[in-house]
């Protein structure tokens, strides 16, 4: 493999902070894929015409976002899979067995692979349990979130991407409530077979969605103390509001000094659900300079964008990866 596993690259350079891509989801939208359905980004790799058909206009759309990604400096990128749980597949398309939901997570990680090449890292992105039922921004995972089976929830997607060697990472993303943090970090190598990274879903005023400090998040990692899962790489924070976001990562920084951090924030626009379109960030305090900055001094390792932001966004972090690296 021409790629240095990535638990040896951030250790072998303690100063290395790869630049990670963007919002895939908002940026295919951008682009004119209609991804307002239940399986939202997922959708353009059901059709069978996206895989039979080589000039069908989505994967023409999907192989330029990748190349925009790459262009802007993005060093590891993810696979378009948040919304790509066997739950949401099986309800919502027309594939329903395990065997035909294999085929699609296989031909999704072999064509992002075949889209960015050898050298770079891929992520397998997994979106969390409440994306299924549109409760990332919340946490309210009903009366009783411990009672979640999450790990049959995760099973058929974690079972293809553990064993697909083209994935050099997991990552959880937007992980909004405490029990499933909880579970993700109870599983062991024999379910976590690949080094994997936890990205929170983090309110604006620094509290996980369900009112968990930043405190209670790192007393969960410091009890499991040497039992931790060793894949466990990362954790960090993403699709939380652009302005708040340094201040947040410092505070998971404060709570866990020693663990190497992510984040990829969204662009800080705010969806109007009435009106249906974004509005603009009108109070960006800050540039992505100063961000990135305060990021890298809070111990992030990867740094990147979440929903709504683009190749722009990427190439302005990556100049600032450059000048504080
Ligand atoms: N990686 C996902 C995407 O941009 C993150 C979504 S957060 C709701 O497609
Ligand atoms: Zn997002």
């Amino acid at each position: 493999m021409a790629r240095i596993p990535l638990k040896q690259l951030l250790a072998d350079d303690p100063k290395k902070v790869l630049v990670l891509d963007g919002g895939q989801g908002t940026e295919l939208e951008n682009r004119g894929i209609k991804v307002a359905n239940p399986v939202w980004s997922t959708i353009p790799f059901i059709s069978e015409s996206f895989w039979s058909d080589e000039s069908s206009a989505n994967r023409k759309i999907v192989e330029e976002m990748f190349n925009d990604f790459l262009a802007a400096g993005a060093e590891i990128l993810m696979t378009i899979t948040y919304q790509t749980s066997f739950k949401s597949v099986s309800e919502n398309t027309p594939i329903k067995t395990l065997a035909a939901y294999d085929n699609l997570l296989t031909r999704i990680v072999d064509f992002s692979r075949d889209c960015i090449g050898e050298e770079k890292h891929l992520i397998g992105c997994i979106g969390p349990w409440g994306a299924h039922v549109c409760c990332e921004f919340t946490g309210d995972y009903g009366p009783n979130p411990e009672s979640i089976d999450f790990y049959q929830y995760f099973k058929p997607q974690l079972d293809n991407f553990n064993r697909n060697e083209k994935l050099d990472l997991l990552g959880f993303e937007t992980i909004p409530n405490i029990h499933e943090l909880k579970a993700i970090l109870s599983w062991d190598e024999s379910i976590l077979s690949k080094p994997f990274y936890i990205g929170l879903s983090v309110h604006e005023h620094g509290v996980l969605r369900d009112g968990t400090t930043m405190e209670g998040v790192a007393k969960v990692i410091k009890d499991l103390g040497d039992k931790i899962n060793p894949n466990f790489l990362l954790l960090g924070i993403n699709c939380v509001s652009f302005n708040q976001s340094p201040d947040i990562l410092e505070s998971l920084h404060r709570a866990l000094p020693n663990m190497p951090l992510l984040a990829y924030p969204n662009s800080g626009e705010v969806y109007d659900t009435e009106k249906k379109i974004w509005l603009p960030n009108s109070d960006k305090l800050n540039s992505w300079d100063t961000v990135v900055k305060q990021y890298i001094g809070s111990g992030a390792r990867i740094i990147g964008g979440c929903c709504r932001t683009t190749p722009k966004d990427i190439q302005e972090i990556s100049a600032a990866v450059k000048k504080y690296t």
